[in-house]
């Protein structure tokens, strides 16, 4: 029986999205499409609300959420949920959901389509021809066939730029030290463990990184520079990961040959700010973001979130909520602490040996749970936290229960859960250990040695007290709580060491918060040289030239910094 329309659930779309989606509502739910509200408006309808879909231009701020008296969902139609205040909308009940895949492909070909107009000159002999000019040699381009495309950020949109400028004939490689290898190796792309040595290489340079805060101007002056005068970047992915004061200087100084570029860290870009200086730039083609806008990626979102809305108000589970639990509440006072520490176990070894990873490696995860925690009877919230930690220190994707194992997949994560009752060192009553073994991916290992061994790596730890601790990282037995910003520094296990590592850092003004000295297991002693680990608790993350400084002869042999929640 047909719903009253009085008294249908009501949705609000104050952006264009595609009717293709909206029709599906429409069947049991009133839905008020209002392009242009100014905020105040917005604020004031929103309490008659159960549903808000919105694209990237609608600010989902607290406040509005705030007054959202009847809101249980915001659906964005599309990926980045950045104009979305995804913590306030949790706090509040409110599920926020997206559509991961539902524009790649045409965020991936107006990445092409920059390229070209780079190359060929498209749009500016379109305008000379609309002065009425035939300006034939002013317009001579370079063909892509035979050039070196260098994509920074190999994820779903990086990997299909990559297939189709392959069919240009480019040589394709990359820089993304948490790329799937798998994918890399079948489409032969080398992946570069350098971001300078992929740099140098490149004709044409593509950003397809989220933006974060290891990714915010990680394209600046230095970068640029590493860059041939020829090149040409393009970025169609978030305004703000190419430094746009550091491009504009380039570009004035013919330091590098052009830009594509598509996002610009403010929307539009202000009158006279550097964005709209870029936008004007001779060498520079720009967009006005429409990576997402076309016919096929908005039916694709709509009907993606449309579905989800419906699924959400009829109290279902939506596939990709960027905000749904890990744990369920039932759940959450047995799981919560093990949940906690294999979040941190997941994101200590993105951090700690993601960026040694190699081109035509592979890695695969055994998680095992030994002891009282090995009795539960779901794990799946600790695969998720593992996946989880892996994933947020390199992408925007919230992991929860319903997408850990699909982002698990799409990232080539090969996880094997293993429970043992046993093996419990005396006075824990559980342990969980991440094993982690790299070897060569099977398409490199026919040309490779076959004596090679894989290389494993091993963090372990518990609970106790409800706080997490890591009790073993590789060789190594230690004892600290995983928080905050660390540097973890392998050394020779030799007077000295620890005051060299802290007279450096206090040069530099970084206070030491804890210190744990890791000695070799005790099936290792005698056995691999007399090495330890020291990790140090710090009051601020350090750079790379910091950590560059500490390795040598007086200090030592490597150091990483990591950084996890406080
Ligand atoms: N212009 C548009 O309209 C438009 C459309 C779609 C997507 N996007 C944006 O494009 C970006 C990429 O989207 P996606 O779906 O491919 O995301 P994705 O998560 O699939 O891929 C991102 C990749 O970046 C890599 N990465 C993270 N940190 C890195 C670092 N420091 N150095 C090198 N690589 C790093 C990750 O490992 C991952 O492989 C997102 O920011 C998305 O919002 C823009
Ligand atoms: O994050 C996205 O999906 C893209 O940047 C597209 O944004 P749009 O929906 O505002 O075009």
């Amino acid at each position: 029986m047909a719903i009253p329309a009085a008294e249908r659930p009501q949705v609000l779309v104050p952006e264009k999205v595609s009717p293709d989606g909206l029709a599906l509502l429409q069947k049991t739910l009133d839905v008020h499409e209002k392009k242009g509200l100014t905020p105040e408006k917005l604020l004031e309808i929103i309490g008659d609300y159960e549903a808000l879909i919105v694209r990237s231009e609608t600010k989902v701020t607290e406040t509005l959420l705030k007054a959202a008296k009847k809101l249980k969902v915001v659906a964005r139609a599309g990926v980045g949920v950045d104009n979305v205040d995804v913590p306030a909308a949790t706090k509040l009940g409110i599920i926020v959901v997206n559509s991961p895949a539902g524009n790649i492909n045409a965020a991936a070909e107006q990445t092409i389509a920059l390229m070209m107009s780079t190359a060929r000159y498209t749009t500016e002999a379109a305008a000379s021809m609309k002065a009425s000019k035939w300006e034939r040699s002013k317009f001579v381009g370079t063909e892509l066939k035979g050039k070196t495309l260098a994509i920074i950020g190999l994820g779903k949109v990086g990997f299909t730029v990559a297939r189709i400028a392959k069919g240009f004939g480019m040589t394709v490689i990359a820089y993304d030290p948490y790329a799937n290898q798998a994918i890399a190796d079948a489409q032969n792309i080398t992946v570069y463990a350098s971001l300078h040595d992929c740099l140098k290489l490149g004709d044409y340079v593509t950003v397809h990184t989220p933006l974060m805060p290891a990714t915010r101007g990680m394209i600046g002056t230095k970068e640029l520079e590493a860059m041939k005068p020829t090149a040409k970047i393009l970025n169609v992915g978030r305004g703000g990961v190419i430094d746009e004061p550091a491009l504009l200087e380039a570009l004035e100084a013919g330091k590098l040959a052009g830009a594509g570029l598509d996002v610009f860290t403010s929307e539009p870009p202000a009158a006279d700010s550097v964005a709209s200086k870029l936008v004007a730039h001779p060498a520079v083609v720009a967009t006005p973001h429409l990576g997402a806008s076309t016919k096929e990626a908005q039916e694709n979102v709509s009907i993606d979130v449309c579905e989800q809305v419906i699924a959400i108000l009829g109290g279902e589970l939506p596939r990709s909520a960027v905000n749904a639990p890990i744990i369920l509440p039932e759940e959450y006072r047995t799981l919560q602490p093990f949940v906690n520490l294999v979040e941190r176990i997941g994101s200590l070894y993105s951090q700690h040996y993601g960026a040694k990873q190699q081109s035509g490696f592979r890695t695969t995860f055994d998680l095992s749970y030994e002891g009282a925690i090995a009795s539960l009877g779901t794990t799946k919230p600790l695969f998720a936290a593992l996946v989880k930690g892996l994933v947020a220190p390199v992408s925007d994707i919230n992991v929860n229960v319903v997408n850990a194992e699909l982002v698990a997949k799409e990232r080539g994560f090969l996880i094997n859960e293993q429970r043992s009752r046993e093996h419990v060192e005396e006075g824990f009553a559980s342990f969980i250990t991440l094993r982690a073994r790299t070897s060569r991916s099977a398409s490199h290992s026919r040309v490779q040695e076959s004596k090679e061994q894989p290389v494993e790596q091993i963090i372990q730890g518990y609970v106790s007290a409800n706080t997490p601790y890591i009790s073993r990282v590789d060789r190594f037995r230690t004892n600290f709580v995983p928080q905050g910003n660390l540097l973890i520094c392998r050394n020779i296990d030799r007077a000295g060491k620890i005051g060299y590592v802290g007279s450096q850092l206090g040069k530099h003004g970084v206070n030491i918060n804890f210190m744990s000295v890791a000695p070799l297991q005790k099936e290792h002693e005698g056995t691999q040289g007399d090495e330890a680990l020291m990790i140090l608790g710090i009051d601020k993350p350090v750079g790379e030239d910091i950590v560059k400084g500490l390795i040598g002869d007086e200090g030592v042999l490597e150091a990483r910094v990591v950084t996890l929640a406080a």
